[in-house]
């Protein structure tokens, strides 16, 4: 059974038809992409795998169960994590609120185990918080659990959101242009990072990604879109001599 199973997917706003007969299989701990250019329906794809968005027409099926009507927490609970493009942290919040804030969708308690303190409570608080301190020391960031993401260096904060999504423990991460803003040497660390997370975490990564060294050195299957279309799929070798994503998107001297 593949991991997530996307057959016939088609998302339309109004008369734009943002995505297409979008089908993939993922089978369970490929490191992907999905390229275009902008405006090709690529992070309406992931709005639609993380539901954001229900699709117009198609399935989505992950681990077997159908994601049809799900709310985005009940996706994430169902093992789904994801960035998104423009970060999105809690500023006022410490970077370890900010990994602990995502792990409380599924805490089996209610207000008033919260206002009484009950021992289920306390010992749900206390594993978030030990979780929290493991993946913040896991991707280094250890040191910076008591800061405000806002006082962090960009390179940093994507780490951040990083680490909240993975603290989910999911099976599958999707990440939205994570090379995004960032400068060359940060894109290398990412680069690092992204290939230690796959190693480490065995888990199925799918990005979005413009930037082709990122793309090119780290995944081993590239999907790719325009206007909303797959006109391409295959091995970076396979995608970077396709004359169909030559034309539509990389262009000759970005290869
Ligand atoms: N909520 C929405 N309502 C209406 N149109 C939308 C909505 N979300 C996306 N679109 C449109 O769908 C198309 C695909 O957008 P999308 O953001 O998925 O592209 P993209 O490939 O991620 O682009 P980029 O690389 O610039 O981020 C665009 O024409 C966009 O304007």
């Amino acid at each position: 059974m593949s991991l997530l199973q996307i057959q016939n997917m088609t998302k339309t706003f109004g008369g734009l038809c943002a995505v297409s007969d979008f089908s993939i299989a993922i089978e369970g701990n490929e490191l992907m992409a999905l390229i275009g250019p902008n405006g090709a329906g690529k992070t309406t794809v992931f709005n639609l795998v993380s539901g954001f968005y229900s699709p117009t027409e198609g399935s989505l099926v992950l681990k077997g169960k159908s994601l049809a009507g799900l709310k985005p927490h009940q996706v994430t609970a169902m093992g789904i994590a994801r960035t998104f493009q423009n970060i999105r942290l809690w500023h006022d919040m410490t970077v370890l609120e900010n990994i602990q804030i995502s792990q409380h969708y599924n805490l089996g308690y209610n207000l008033v185990d919260a206002f009484l303190r009950t021992r289920r409570y306390m010992g749900n608080e206390k594993r978030i918080a030990d979780r929290g301190y493991e993946i913040l020391e896991a991707l280094d960031l250890r040191q910076f659990a008591e800061e405000k993401p806002k006082n962090l260096p960009y390179g940093l904060q994507r780490r951040v959101e990083i680490a909240r999504a993975l603290s989910i423990n999911p099976s599958l991460l999707l990440l939205d242009e994570p090379a995004a803003g960032l400068n060359s040497s940060d894109v290398n660390d990412l680069i690092k990072l992204i290939g230690w997370i796959h190693d480490e975490f065995k888990i199925a990564i799918w990005m979005i990604e413009h930037q082709m060294d990122v793309v090119m050195s780290l995944c081993s299957w590239i999907k790719v879109v325009d206007f909303g279309v797959t006109i391409a799929e295959g091995t970076p070798e396979q995608i970077q001599n396709n004359p169909d994503v030559i034309k539509a998107y990389l262009g000759d001297e970005n290869i």
